[in-house]
């Protein structure tokens, strides 16, 4: 065996024996320093002192204040970028600022408005304003761009209330921007929602439009995200608690039976549309098994659309949620159906107050341990001395712990789930054609028998401890917000005029005047953009039909149409450059031309 030493292991040294070693490696240092010098060997390079500027120097005053100057300057500077990173930080902390994509956005809008002459100084809050919008406005492009390139569209809503997660304008986007496209419904978190919510649903849904049931897989590796066959569905117990996907195969299913209801084998294009958080990016991901797209609990997350091939025969699209929509209830009802972010909301309380409203007080005292409440400021002071959220001085902070019971209603702590509501007898008659004919494109009834047995072992509302909330009514989008303010109206119009007009009657755009004509060059990049995507037979221009809204409205007040006409930039713009009798002829012409080109004139969106 072999003996340990008994002398220790310590480094610790005696001072002496330290001091000692000290003195030893000095001598030595000063030994070589001093042979080195008797050598000539120099080793250290000498730093050489700034002599500064000699006394006799003629300029040496001038010179002093320009230094002195210079340094003021950069210290200045300083304390600009020193006071605008602060004030971002603000900003961001109020929500107003999102991430580096908006700040990139920022930089983008502000340069296009110098571009047109625009004087703009900073991001003040009206710019940031702008930014959101120009920001929504491209989140809405980009749904145009998708539904444009997909064959079949997936319209992802959430099993908890998915009336409210629908956008009626959206399928009729869909449904009109061609004879090919296709629309299914797609009914995702079912996970959330007891057996029964998700069974009337499907049948709701069905009797409008195919539509499918759908987990999205909540792994978080790479790849490798687990699939949960339809053949091969858990327990109930146990399906709450699996992150795998369920029902991805009998999805692919239904698509590989679209891309095969042909007569030849086609490659298809599927875009996936829908409002923020309804989980479109994670369902490409659970279709591909991996995170090929970026997924997140922040509404907004895509900002742009994605291609993914899930094989040679489909491509996937993602698209980011849009964003532009209104509905007829309030501004609190609207924050719950989490396409909203939180950071951002004016009033986080409103929607708490609306939770309170509908959960019963028991399930929010259960859940959030409390004694008791008995109106909203009580529930939220209560829940912020349990959640410790206090500001400075102990002072309770309700606005943060409002914005935790959104986030847990937002992703289904707060468990609740809806159901459809009941049709009026003949509704949909209409629809039951287009149903079987799409159905038998897809080959739906092999794809419903395969989805039942997952549905099946779902947990039943006896089981569960879900609440009861009435469904949302659904979305339409906001035309108001769709229009390009940056853009006056009567430009919308003219730009639509053919360019013959124009050329032929050798007038200037906006008639003769140097300055309006200065105007119609300043077009930005965005309406450019708009005019180009609007062409496209189909989809929704919101621009012309507030402009026509518009016509009408005055065209009502005023008792003719004719007055409406001559009003038009006949007397007040063009009128200026040509005649009255040139000024009514073009205004005809412009009518018609308006009529003409709306693609969707047809569609009618509730003011
Ligand atoms: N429980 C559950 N959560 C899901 C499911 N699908 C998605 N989620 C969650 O919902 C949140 C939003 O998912 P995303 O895929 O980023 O949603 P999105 O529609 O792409 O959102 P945007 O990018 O904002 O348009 C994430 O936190 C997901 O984990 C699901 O089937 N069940």
């Amino acid at each position: 065996m072999v003996k340990k030493s008994k002398k220790s292991k310590s480094k610790r040294v005696p001072l002496k024996k330290k001091y000692k070693i000290i003195k030893k490696v000095k001598e030595h240092h000063k030994k070589k320093a001093k042979e080195a010098k008797k050598l000539g060997i120099q080793n250290k390079s000498k730093v050489e002192k700034d002599p500064g500027i000699p006394n006799d120097w003629p300029f040496k005053e001038q010179e002093l204040k320009a230094l002195e100057a210079r340094r003021a300057r950069a210290l200045e500077e300083i304390e600009q970028k020193k006071a605008a990173r602060k004030e971002r930080a603000q900003k961001r902390k109020l929500g107003l600022l999102e991430d580096d994509g908006i700040a990139q956005l920022t930089d983008g809008a502000s340069e296009r408005e110098q571009n047109l002459g625009e004087r703009v100084d900073g991001v003040d809050s009206l710019g940031i304003a702008k930014i959101r919008d120009n920001l929504d406005r491209t989140f809405y492009k980009e749904l145009v761009k998708v539904i444009e390139a997909s064959d079949v569209i997936l319209e992802v809503l959430d099993a908890r209330d998915p009336q409210g997660t629908r956008c009626i304008d959206m399928e009729k986007m869909v449904l009109k921007s061609g004879p090919n496209k296709r629309l299914v419904l797609l009914l995702n978190k079912i996970d959330l929602v007891p057996r029964e919510a998700v069974e009337k649903w499907l049948k709701y849904l069905r009797e409008e439009l195919p539509a499918v049931a759908f987990k999205c897989s909540t792994q978080e590796q790479r790849s490798n995200l687990g699939w949960k066959s339809a053949s091969k569905a858990a327990k109930p117990s146990n399906l709450l608690e699996t992150s795998d996907s369920l029902g991805a195969d009998t999805l692919i299913k239904l698509l590989k039976n679209y891309s095969r209801s042909h007569e030849i084998k086609k490659s298809i294009t599927v875009g996936v549309i829908g409002l923020p958080n309804v989980g479109k990016s994670s369902l490409i991901n659970s279709l591909k098994r991996c995170h090929v797209v970026n997924v997140g609990a922040t509404p907004g997350l895509t900002r742009s659309m994605q291609e993914v091939h899930l094989d040679k025969n489909v491509k996937l699209l993602d698209c980011p949620g849009v964003v532009m929509l209104k509905s007829g209830d309030s501004e609190a009802t609207i924050a719950l159906r989490n396409c909203k972010r939180i950071e951002k909301l004016d009033d986080p309380i409103g929607p708490v107050n609306e939770i309170i409203r509908l959960c019963p007080a028991k399930t929010l005292i259960t859940l959030y341990k409390l004694p008791s409440f008995d109106s909203v400021d009580d529930f939220l002071q209560k829940l912020a001395t349990v959640r410790g959220k206090l500001k400075k001085g102990g002072i309770v902070d309700v606005e943060a712990t409002a914005k935790i019971v959104l986030h847990d209603w937002n992703e289904g702590k707060i468990p609740y789930y809806t159901l459809p509501p009941t049709r009026k007898q003949d509704e949909h008659l209409q629809e039951a054609t287009i149903v079987s004919e799409l159905g038998k494109e897809f080959n739906v009834d092999e794809v419903y028998e395969a989805e039942s047995s997952f549905i099946g072992s779902l947990m039943s509302v006896e089981d569960s401890r879900h609440i009861e909330v009435p469904p949302s009514c659904p979305l339409i989008f906001d035309e108001k917000k769709l229009e390009d303010d940056l853009q006056p109206k009567v430009l919308v119009k003219e730009s639509e005029q053919p360019k013959e007009m124009n050329e032929d009657s050798g007038d200037q755009p906006m008639g003769c005047d140097e300055e309006d004509a200065g105007k119609t060059m300043a077009k930005t990049v965005n309406s450019r953009q708009n005019e180009q995507l609007y062409a496209a037979e189909g989809i929704l221009n919101t621009k012309l039909q507030r402009a026509e809204k518009k016509k009408r409205k005055k065209a009502k007040s005023s008792g003719t149409d004719d007055m409406d006409a001559d009003y038009d930039f006949k007397l007040d713009y063009a009128g200026r450059g040509s005649t009255m009798e040139d000024a009514d002829e073009s205004g005809g012409d412009e009518d018609n031309q308006i009529h003409s080109d709306v693609p969707m004139s047809g569609i009618e969106i509730d003011g």
